[in-house]
């Protein structure tokens, strides 16, 4: 039996951190449109300057010189237009459209007249009615450093700067192991048996977490020969290997020594929070003498997600290259008990404003019904307690837009 002493849980937080920025994956280099999630390899930087060219923000009339002006063409977008070589000349141009060389001036349409003979009067605006190269960015310029997560609006810079593809990390791999003979996978529960609520789950909280997942096994049977054959098949693939289950020392939890048979060494084993005390991050050799890594989330369904948001999150994070991100800080709407020498965290909702985090019902360790109805957690750190009106620290789910209105 492994005795371990609880590892606090911010170091716990940073160790998986620390671990995971350094076996972070390597780089790829993908289609613009494949990497929104991804995160930035190496730094964006522009290709020109931006805007690249001087560009009418208006349709109406280029001039040269003092006016009325005699029209002498017509510049759409897309081209590179002859110069106005005369003073008193005009072009029409459209929005988007390159200014010639030798434009004194933009004159709006609706501010515009033109006379019997042709010619055209109209005032500027003051605020010149074009962009000017570099405005935007200049040539060289770092927009986006390395480690940023790409976004849908990221794409679209790399996009305008001039990209096709973007170098990103590889996402790490994740394969995720179930183990009980308790679970059933189909009809309701009952006769001593539960729903395995985690195998359909737990992939979907790695995905949000950068991971891609390979593949969801279970129930592995409570044999420690099952443990290793699905432990040793799953680090083929994955670069962190899930199990949930079996983090304790009861008669048929064999996670331990499973671990102890494939060489492992742990970086946590044991966490000082409630819930979730059990959890484990370990390093495994691979097949191939690389390590993978193993996290042993309790069985306990609101446990093993304690679990995900304290060591792979943070691990995840390390591997894709990411930061950290700090812990926002809320407001406690009522009181929120300590838990003695562990961390406390505290299912809760905030109010739309995000500002005040009122603690959810239904906490249970064993159930999730207060997890589905909740934003995250309220974190009570040991030897304190939180009272209504207190500044405390705020780990949020990676809830998406529209989840939890
Ligand atoms: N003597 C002690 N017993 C326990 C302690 C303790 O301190 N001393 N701690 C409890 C805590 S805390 C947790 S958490 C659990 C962790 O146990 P394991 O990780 O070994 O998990 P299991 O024993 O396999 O299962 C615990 C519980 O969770 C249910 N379960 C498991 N997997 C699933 C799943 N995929 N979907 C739904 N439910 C699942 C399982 O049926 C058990 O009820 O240990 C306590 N015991
Ligand atoms: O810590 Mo257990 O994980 O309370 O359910």
């Amino acid at each position: 039996m492994t005795e371990s002493t609880p590892v606090d849980w911010e170091l716990a937080r940073t160790l998986a951190y620390e671990a995971g920025r350094a076996a972070a994956r390597g780089a790829e280099t993908i289609p613009l449109a494949e990497a929104d999630g991804r995160t930035l390899a190496e730094p964006l930087r522009t290709l020109t300057d931006l805007p690249a060219f001087p560009t009418s923000s208006i349709d109406g009339w280029a001039v040269r010189g003092a006016g009325p002006w005699r029209p002498v063409g017509r510049v759409l977008a897309g081209g590179t237009p002859p110069p106005l070589t005369a003073d008193g000349d005009c072009v029409e141009i459209a929005t988007g459209a390159m200014v010639p060389e030798h434009a004194t001036a933009l004159i709006r349409i609706e501010d515009s007249v033109t006379g019997a003979d042709g010619r055209v009067s109209g005032e500027p605006r003051t605020l010149p009615d074009w962009r000017l190269p570099g405005e935007e960015a200049d040539l060289g310029e770092e927009l986006f450093p390395a480690g940023t997560a790409v976004d849908p609006a990221i794409i679209g810079v790399a996009a305008t700067c001039g990209y096709e593809t973007l170098a990103v990390r590889s996402r790490p791999s994740a394969a995720m192991l179930v183990f009980g003979d308790e679970l059933l996978t189909a009809g309701p529960p009952g006769a001593g048996r539960v729903r395995d609520s985690l195998g359909p789950q737990v992939p979907g909280w790695l995905r949000r977490y950068g991971a891609r997942v390979e593949s969801v096994t279970g129930p592995v049977k409570d044999t420690l020969t099952a443990h290793l054959d699905a432990i040793r098949s799953a680090l083929d693939t994955a670069d962190l290997v899930c199990t949930t289950g079996g983090t304790m020392h009861g008669p048929v939890d064999h996670l331990h020594p499973a671990l102890a048979e494939l060489g492992a060494s742990y970086l946590v084993n044991t966490v000082a929070v409630r819930p979730g005390f059990p959890m484990l991050l370990a390093r495994v050799p691979g097949p191939d003498g690389r390590d993978r890594f193993l996290a042993g989330l309790p069985g306990n369904p609101q446990s093993a997600v304690i679990a995900l948001v304290t060591l792979v999150a943070p691990l995840l994070a390390g591997l894709n290259g990411r930061a950290l991100p700090p812990l926002p800080s809320v407001t406690a709407g009522s009181d929120v008990a300590g838990r003695g020498g562990f961390t406390h965290l505290a299912l809760a909702t905030l109010d739309v404003a995000g500002h005040t985090a009122t603690p959810a019902g239904h906490v249970g360790s064993a159930m999730l019904r207060g997890l589905a109805n909740s934003h995250g957690f309220v974190v009570v750190r040991p030897g304190t307690q939180a009272a209504a009106g207190d500044t405390v620290p705020f780990l949020p789910l990676p809830l998406l837009p529209g989840e939890r209105p």
